[in-house]
């Protein structure tokens, strides 16, 4: 026998059991998704009117677990998304869900909400954060799906302030690593004029805009995705965008990951009307504010401390009640059920000016 023959029986012989385990897969994957039939039958029977098809608290806890029992050589991670989307087909199968998120197409908001829910979600493109939310308040979406901080660019002030106003609650966070690249039809960078992006996109390119195209005229633009429509249109143009805006505008990679810092993630919420239950690993979410006084803060925020209480996020934003008058955003470690939480928030109530739980939630596995 030949060394050539020899091989190709080796690799036949290991093919047939890839062969064998994918029947196998396909017939498990298969009787899940009865069994999410199943769920969605007892669901649908309940008397209780308020049963959820989604349940974050479950999805989060499967790929927790999923993750932390994954023997390799897959990495953990990478398990864990193939789990997301059998689970976002088996939920498809229950109930399709919809999210609105900010358009147009091949937005990394997009790109989170299928993170998020995985690709049997049907997404909506939106025109701004503003009218995510209406469509969510008047409940033509189950979701959206809205940036709310940037490693390097720091708050979407917008959204934070919409949240004063709206009755919507968050029900999760994603976080998505951003790579930006840059996209044209010209040949090198020596032929582009001008570079579209989102402002927050060219902030986080600033330097290496300054370095590469140090002469070329930067629009800032409603999103990345119409900055790749944009420069799709004009021969000496550029954008600043994600991948899928490359595909979908079917521009060239003219230089890849030009962000300045290569940490850069965005943090999106995806606010909806349902609240979370417990899912054993949770955020919770917080708008107060307190008297203009001083040292107002430092005793509105003690109840943390003595409640062992980690904050991970503090920000302040003017409440437009007056000058000097700012409202704040806090994030804590825990759901709002566990009882050094509820504890805590029981003397907030008591004593801030103005109390909100925006949300409790399962603190982002993917
Ligand atoms: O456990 C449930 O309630 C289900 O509906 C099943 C299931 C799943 O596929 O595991 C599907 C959707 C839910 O969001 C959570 C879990």
């Amino acid at each position: 026998m030949t060394k050539a023959t020899s091989e190709e029986e080796e690799l036949g012989a290991v093919r047939n059991r890839i062969d064998a385990i994918d029947q196998e897969l396909l017939a498990l994957i298969s009787e899940r998704a009865r069994c999410a039939q199943q769920v969605a039958h007892i669901k649908t029977a309940a008397t209780d009117r308020s049963v959820q098809f989604y349940r974050p608290e479950r999805e989060s806890a499967i790929l927790r677990r999923i993750k932390d029992a994954n023997p390799g050589p897959l990495d953990g991670e990478e398990v864990a998304r193939l789990f997301r989307e059998i689970m976002s087909a088996c939920l498809a199968l229950e109930r399709p869900l919809n999210a609105a998120f900010l358009g147009p197409e091949g937005t990394f908001t997009q790109a989170a909400a299928i993170k998020h829910f995985g690709h049997s979600v049907v997404t909506k493109a939106m025109g701004t954060i503003d009218e995510i939310f209406r469509e969510v308040e008047s409940d033509t979406c189950d979701f959206g799906v809205v940036p709310v901080e940037n490693s390097t660019e720091g708050v979407v002030s917008h959204t934070l302030d919409l949240f004063m106003t709206s009755p919507l609650m968050i029900t999760g966070e994603v976080c998505l690593r951003i790579h930006h690249h840059l996209l044209s039809h010209a040949e090198d960078l020596g032929a582009i004029g001008t570079v579209y992006s989102h402002q927050q996109s060219l902030a986080q390119c600033r330097e290496w805009l300054d370095r590469n195209l140090p002469t070329a005229e930067r629009v800032a633009v409603g999103s990345n995705a119409e900055a790749a429509r944009l420069a799709a249109q004009e021969p000496n143009a550029a954008a600043v965008a994600g991948v899928q805006a490359a595909e979908i505008y079917d521009l060239k990679v003219l230089a890849e990951r030009i962000e300045d810092e290569p940490s850069n993630t965005t943090r999106f919420l995806v606010i909806g009307k349902q609240d979370s239950p417990p899912s054993g690993q949770d955020k919770t979410s917080l708008l107060l504010s307190c008297q203009n006084e001083s040292g107002g803060l430092h005793s509105l925020l003690a109840p943390m401390a003595v409640h062992g209480i980690s904050m991970t996020r503090i920000e302040s934003r003017p409440s437009r009640r007056g000058i000097w008058d700012y409202v704040f955003f806090v994030d804590i470690i825990g759901h709002r059920s566990d009882p050094n939480v509820a504890y805590a928030l029981q003397s907030l109530e008591k004593d801030a000016l103005l109390f909100k739980v925006l949300g409790s939630y399962p603190i982002a596995v993917l």
